[in-house]
């Protein structure tokens, strides 16, 4: 195959065909080309062109080049160099011991490599100690202390020079201008990094979008903007970030003999120090740190794009040393990108429950986020105007976690004279009622209502069934479509009267699935009045009001005679919210519908309003860890929350109690550590007063 060179394109080079030396040349003049590109859009210019896991592919393809063929290695390569230069606007700060950047590993493999290379240098004969922590997705800083005091803060820069934004950094809350100490080491360089957390991140893109600013592509690039600001007033005004992780020059102290000794050192000093730290052993505890971080990655407040481990006692660090541009000692490993590139192939509509019309894109293909995805939500058609997202173009999809992909930009220089703009359809694609846009509503609805519109239908028979909802398993998508498409059934109430027959004469049903279902079915006849309530698909009832709804009223009675005041009593319940339940309880159909659910036997423990209930966990916070007994998480978090107490989801001084199951992990440890009192099943019930 050969490489496309100019139109682009970035696939990786099959390089069994292109064996002349000069179109080698070629491939690395561009991709240096590129790369530099790319880096200067990044780091100077804050604004970067590419997904990173692009930038990303295209850095390990010239690395691949350069080691094939190492008459391409030249000192001026991206490969060879950290970061960017820096903006002739700053003053220039020349670093005393340079600022490197990390290399980077992806999967096992390199992290095994990463080990046995450490190993073989050290001639370790028992497994390494490492120190591991989280890759913050912000930008390097370091800060100069003097007998205690910030005198300098200076970005990374080319690693050399950086670019001084101390009167920047004096406007971040979080960097202590003086040292929490008394005899304050001489000079002392700090390192880390600044970053904003993606609620101040939505913020400020929120007020961008207010004041017809341009909005920033991601946290990172939103906490380099807000820092290399020319005038600090700017910077004062965006909330930052800081954590430590790293050592510069230091005088007049001893050298703390071990990273983790650092990190303690720095928290003593005041300076902020990140809690998500682990000192482990070997190359498995490696990998079991990241797999857990993996799993905590979304509810963290910040970005990060992978963690990092750094060989722990500094004189094994000093024996490693240092490669061109990172340490020997520390390896970054990534997480799969949550962002990457690919063309929009058309867009079609998909109709919600509620009716609302969901333009999607759909996609070539493309891995990310750790799955492949071929389907983007672009949210809804003045998203689709303001991002101006055309069939043909190429476009950066973000898929974090397990949230729905989503398209967040087309890349300009790419847009081919075929692109064509997507157009509202008058119709739903479904049902073909008219499609209807209300004034001041971004979404447009399709007309038909759920008697209609089976997409509508389907859509609110999902809603019920599903987990946090009545939580009927086995009822999934497939057999909605075809109880829908085969006239089963028509509202949810009728799912109730299905009998084995009905259920097996469906596709690919056999009698033991059918059985199933209808046992689900039984089983899911007992529930919570808020589960019932979330599961009638009220519009604006989403789960918490549900909640707030239920133990408000404490039955669904009072709910049914709640006039709109009353509803407006309910903590969170604003106009829009009461107008929409008041509305949906008096359509004469949802009347029928409640009434024929409770006919069929769906039942639910009833209480006083809420005035009357006893709170016996008012203001005590909750950690769940490991199994239970009995209880799923969810079940025990609602008995909690209805006895007035809190969930979180880490454990921290004021954690009032951890109750932990079967194979409780780290949360556990870290509870004894902190003397926090532990519970098991039993013991919450008993403080329920609940045998
Ligand atoms: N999208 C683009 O166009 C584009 C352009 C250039 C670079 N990039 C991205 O930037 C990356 C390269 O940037 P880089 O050289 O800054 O390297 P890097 O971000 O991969 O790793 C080094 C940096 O990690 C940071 N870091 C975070 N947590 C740390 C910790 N606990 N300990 C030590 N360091 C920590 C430091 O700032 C350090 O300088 C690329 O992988 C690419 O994803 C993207
Ligand atoms: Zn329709």
């Amino acid at each position: 195959m050969q490489p496309d060179f100019f139109s682009g394109r970035t696939e990786a080079v099959d390089t069994s065909a292109i064996p002349e030396a000069k179109n080698w040349a070629a491939r690395a003049a561009w991709l240096k080309s590129e790369l530099n590109r790319h880096s200067h859009a990044y780091y100077v210019l804050d604004n970067p062109t590419i997904p990173d896991a692009e930038y990303d592919r295209l850095f390990r393809e010239l690395v691949e080049i350069e080691q094939l063929h190492p008459d391409l290695l030249t000192s001026d390569s991206p490969t060879q160099r950290v970061g960017g230069k820096p903006l002739p606007q700053f003053e220039q700060v020349r670093h005393s011991m340079p600022m490197l950047s990390l290399n980077n590993a992806f999967d096992e493999t390199d992290i095994a490599g990463f080990d046995r290379r450490a190993r073989e240098v050290l001639q370790a004969a028992a497994d390494i100690e490492y120190s591991t922590e989280l890759k913050f997705d912000g930008l390097a800083i370091s800060l100069r202390y003097e007998e205690g005091v910030l005198v300098q803060a200076a970005t990374r820069g080319d690693g050399t020079t950086g670019e001084n934004v101390t009167a920047n950094v004096r406007t971040v809350r979080a960097i202590p201008l003086r040292l929490h100490v008394q005899h304050a080491p001489k000079v002392l360089e700090v390192r880390g990094e600044i970053l904003m957390y993606k609620s101040d991140f939505a913020k400020l893109n929120a007020r961008q979008r207010d004041a017809d600013q341009k909005e920033f592509a991601n946290p990172r690039n939103a906490a380099a903007g807000s820092l290399r600001q020319l005038d600090p007033r700017i910077t004062a005004q965006r909330t930052l970030r800081f954590f430590a992780y790293g050592i510069g020059v230091l005088e007049g102290a001893e050298m703390p003999p071990s990273h983790e000794a650092l990190l303690e050192w720095y928290a003593s000093l005041g300076l902020p120090v990140c809690q998500e730290r682990l000192v482990v052993k070997g190359a498995q505890g490696l990998l079991d740190f990241y797999q857990g971080i993996g799993e905590k990655r979304k509810a963290l407040p910040y970005d990060i794009d992978g963690v990092v481990y750094k060989v722990n006692r500094l004189e094994l660090q000093q024996k490693l040393g240092f490669v061109s541009r990172a340490p020997r000692f520390a390896v970054a490993h990534k997480f799969p990108a949550e962002e990457a590139m690919t063309v929009v192939q058309g867009i079609a509509v998909q109709v919600g429950r509620t009716g609302a019309i969901t333009p999607v894109a759909r996609l070539a293909p493309i891995f990310v986020g750790g799955v492949t995805v071929t389907n983007a939500t672009l949210h809804n058609e003045d998203e689709v105007n303001r991002k101006d997202i055309q069939i043909g173009d190429t476009v950066i999809v973000r898929r974090a976690g397990d949230v729905i992909p989503e398209v967040v930009a087309y890349v300009p220089e790419l847009r081919p004279a075929t692109a064509r703009k997507f157009l509202m359809p008058d119709a739903c694609p479904i049902c073909d009622s008219p499609i209807v846009r209300l004034e001041d509503e971004a979404i447009a609805r399709c007309s038909g209502g759920w008697i209609k519109c089976p997409a509508q239908r389907k859509g609110g028979l999902l809603h019920f069934v599903s987990r946090r909802a009545m939580d009927i398993e086995g009822l999934g998508e497939q057999l909605v479509d075809q109880l829908v498409d085969k006239h089963v059934i028509t509202t949810a109430a009728d799912l109730y009267k299905l009998g084995l027959s009905a259920l097996s004469e469906l596709d690919r049903m056999a009698t033991k699935s059918a059985q199933n279902v209808l046992n689900a079915l039984e089983k899911s006849k007992s529930t919570t009045l808020a589960r019932f309530i979330y599961a009638l698909g009220i519009r604006h009832v989403g789960e918490a009001t549900a909640k707030e709804l239920a133990s408000h009223f404490g039955s669904l009675d009072a709910v049914l005679d709640a006039s709109e005041e009353q509803l407006l009593e309910v903590a969170d319940i604003g106009p829009v919210v009461a107008h929409s339940i008041r509305v949906f309880l008096s359509d004469p159909m949802n009347v029928e519908l409640i009434a024929q659910l409770r006919a069929a036997g769906v039942n639910w423990p009833e209480s006083a309003p809420v005035e009357n209930q006893p709170k016996p966990l008012q203001d005590k916070t909750f950690v769940l860890t490991g199994t239970l007994p009995t209880l799923t998480r969810d079940a025990a978090a609602e008995l909690i929350e209805t006895a007035g107490g809190k969930v979180a989801g880490s454990v921290s001084k004021k954690t009032s109690y951890v109750v932990a199951g079967e194979e409780a992990g780290s949360k556990l440890a870290k509870a004894q550590e902190l003397g926090v009192t532990i519970l098991d099943e039993a013991g919450l019930f008993q403080l329920l007063d609940r045998k």
